[in-house]
């Protein structure tokens, strides 16, 4: 083997030029993608440790020595488990080049987007004005990695038998803390562990200190709006420190998961979700703002607790209300027109009110509407491929839905569309949606006007002997549903007559999806559910639960049925493709994309959707599919360099390697002092 490597890293400027040899060389290195990724992972290695260098030549003499560099590279520089998460680059470039800061000394200690700790080198101490602030020894990224892994497993080693709730807490804690003092550490470390660590940051953890965060509360992270800040939001919202952002997740804590009305503790569910963002959208941590806008709360217990760090007054209303979100939006707007806006966790009576009026307007959606109804739709057709049926009879599906809130309309609104699409307008499809009063019909009275489409006809009802507000029992007994979903926030509502009432199924494969969060609000606990129902069930749960033991080395896989697996995709795809807005049609192959991620034979093993090992890898291509979507749709105007009609002639593979290449991975970058 004689390989010999052109390395040119030149100021960032020419980084189209390294991108063109990377390019050029997937175009000669077609016919082995392996050789070309492997290539491309020397490059990424190359830039990132050796930033000075200008141009030079690797020359290798033999396969061995290859295969060393290559493995080198890897582990180094992209520490990757699968060649999938091959490309990795930061701001929107391919290498991720010196960072300019306009901070020294102690300054840089403190911000944790910067600091390195002990990673710092001697030259870059020398150069920030670091000498004597830290301990003489120069520690590796490597080597504080390992130290944390280390300090986390003892805790947990420390921790064993207590409550679990002060486990989950002890464990956020010491997430936290490397959160606020280092982050390109903690988003390694979250990226690596992701399956491990997204119970502590995501759901269920978050819930818990959602519940606790007046009293966890010690940094700032993210904005504060509230509604005592009327008339001020355009000029405070100059006050966040970054030029560039590109994600904000914004609640009012008004219906934090099934934990109802947490006030400004809810910060913590943004903070999370953005988590996500970044260890799987690789969306750059200093482009992010998690947003809290406290507009009161109605929650007696936080108003009454002297310790309580929002306002305590009772939830505006009304008037009142909606021009305070309108006055944010409007702030949020005008200083970052680019940036994409997720809602999270707003009660139901705003959730698709604000959803109508700013989605024509900026480039957002709501996640518990349109997230999840993507999650359970990509759900909801695995299960028809579990039945050995062909997706089109997806719309001869029997399905109830437990919660007619934000979710469970969301996800009937997209169900209802893909019946459409599949079967035409004039097919009527099989769902029926249970709310806290029972089964819904058109004699129910008072019914919200995004609920009445999904009213069944009394008529129809009553052939089956049920009627308006039949119980969830009832319902089951006689419907024998293929599908039972539940995103009611009420833990336990899927009770042992319900399940086992779901054995007469009419689907030989019948589906059970708990999916309101935190744990304890799940409809039904795994266990249960393949206790009561069945072996042969298929399930999925909003929080995770371990895969369960049925016996004779069979398993019961658990499925986590979470928006996590397409809201990154979404925002990333929709700010990649420069879209104005986030159409149904960007949602639909959304969720289209992950239905078809999973393969036939993983779906005869229970299994609905990928393990969030690979959330990169599902989130590029859900991302990629998104930016089709608004290619197609006349909706892309591009982002940074790239230009929609660039975007336009991208093949499908190159989109995908577009994303990719737009994802951040925390690496140290070398750290230049600007006046
Ligand atoms: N897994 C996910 O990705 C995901 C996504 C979004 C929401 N959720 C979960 O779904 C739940 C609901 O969220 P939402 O935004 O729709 O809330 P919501 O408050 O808008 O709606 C809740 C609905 O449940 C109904 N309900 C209450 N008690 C009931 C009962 N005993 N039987 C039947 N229905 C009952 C209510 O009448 C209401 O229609 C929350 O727990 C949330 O965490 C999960
Ligand atoms: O936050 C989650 O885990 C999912 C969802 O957005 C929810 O509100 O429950
Ligand atoms: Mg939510």
């Amino acid at each position: 083997m004689d390989l010999v490597l052109v390395v040119s890293s030149l100021p960032s400027s020419s980084i189209s030029q390294n991108s063109f040899n990377v390019f050029n060389c997937k175009k000669l290195l077609s016919h082995d993608r392996n050789l070309y990724i492997q290539i491309r992972c020397i490059y990424i290695y190359i830039h990132t440790t050796l930033p000075t260098l200008c141009r030079g030549f690797l020359y290798f003499s033999s396969p061995e020595m290859w295969r060393r560099t290559v493995a080198r590279s890897a582990a180094a520089a992209l520490n990757l488990r699968q060649s999938r998460r091959m490309s990795i680059a930061s701001s929107g470039s391919l290498i991720p080049g010196p960072c300019i800061i306009h901070k020294r000394g102690s300054d840089i200690l403190h911000d944790p987007w910067f600091n390195k700790d002990t990673g710092f080198p001697m030259t870059e101490r020398d150069r920030l004005g670091l000498r004597g602030l830290l301990p003489p020894r120069v520690i590796s990224f490597d080597q504080q990695y390992d130290r944390f892994m280390e300090s986390f497993r003892s805790l947990e080693h420390n921790t064993e038998g207590q409550p679990l709730s002060v486990v989950s807490l002890a464990k956020w804690r010491i997430l936290n803390r490397l959160h606020d003092r280092n982050e390109t550490l903690y988003y390694r470390v979250l990226i690596d562990n992701i399956k491990d660590f997204a119970p502590i940051i995501y759901t269920p953890t978050v819930g818990l200190v959602c519940q606790n965060y007046s009293g966890l509360y010690r940094r700032p992270r993210g904005m504060y709006f509230s509604a005592k800040d009327k008339g001020e939001m355009m000029s405070m919202i100059y006050n966040w420190p970054a030029k560039q952002v590109d994600m904000v997740v914004l609640t009012d804590g008004s219906r934090i998961l099934g934990l109802g009305d947490l006030g400004v503790q809810g910060m913590a569910i943004p903070i999370g979700k953005l988590d996500m963002y970044v260890a799987a959208a690789g969306i750059n941590p200093q482009r992010i703002l998690p947003i809290m806008l406290d507009v009161g709360t109605n929650n007696q217990k936080l108003l009454e607790n002297p310790l309580y760090i929002g306002l305590r007054q009772p939830r505006l209303e009304g008037e009142e209300y909606i021009s305070v979100v309108d006055e944010l939006m409007e702030a949020l707007h005008a200083r970052w027109p680019k940036a994409i806006v997720q809602f999270e966790d707003f009660q139901f009576k705003w959730a698709f009110e604000t959803l109508e009026r700013y989605r024509k307007k900026i480039c957002m959606f709501n996640d518990d509407i349109q997230g999840t109804a993507g999650v359970a739709l990509a759900g909801l057709l695995g299960t028809v491929r579990a039945q050995g049926l062909p997706l089109s009879d997806f719309a001869k599906q029997k399905i109830v839905v437990v919660g007619a809130g934000s979710a469970g309309l969301g996800v009937l609104n997209m169900a209802f569309q893909a019946v459409a699409r599949m079967a035409g307008t004039a097919a009527k499809p099989q769902f029926f949606l249970l709310d806290k009063n029972g089964l819904i019909t058109t004699e129910r009275t008072g019914i919200d006007s995004a609920a009445v489409p999904f009213a069944k006809a009394i008529g129809e009802v009553e052939s089956l002997g049920l009627h308006e507000g039949s119980d969830l029992l009832e319902v089951v007994e006689k419907v024998k549903p293929h599908v039972l979903l539940g995103l009611s926030g009420v833990g336990g509502v899927f009770n042992e007559h319900v399940l086992k009432a779901m054995r007469n199924s009419d689907s030989p494969k019948p589906a059970i999806f708990a999916m309101s969060n935190p744990t304890l609000n799940a409809e039904c606990t795994a266990v249960d559910a393949f206790k009561h129902a069945g072996e042969n069930i298929v399930f999925g749960s909003g929080s995770p639960f371990e895969n369960v033991d049925l016996g004779n080395g069979k398993v019961g896989h658990v499925n986590q049925a979470n928006n996590m697996y397409l809201f990154p995709g979404i925002g990333l795809g929709s700010l990649l493709s420069g879209a104005h807005l986030i159409s149904d049609g960007m949602l639909q192959v959304a969720s289209e994309c992950l239905a078809s991620y999973i393969t036939d034979e993983e779906i005869q093993m229970g299994r609905l959707y990928p393990s969030i090992d690979s959330i990169r890898h599902i989130t590029a291509e859900v991302g990629a599919a998104v930016i089709r979507a608004a290619v197609a749709e006349e909706l892309a105007e591009g982002h940074g360099e790239v230009g929609p009609r660039e975007l336009a002639h991208m093949s499908k593979e190159e989109i995908v390697e577009y994303v990719t290449s737009n994802m951040w991975y925390p690496i140290y970058s070398p750290l230049v002092h600007e006046k």
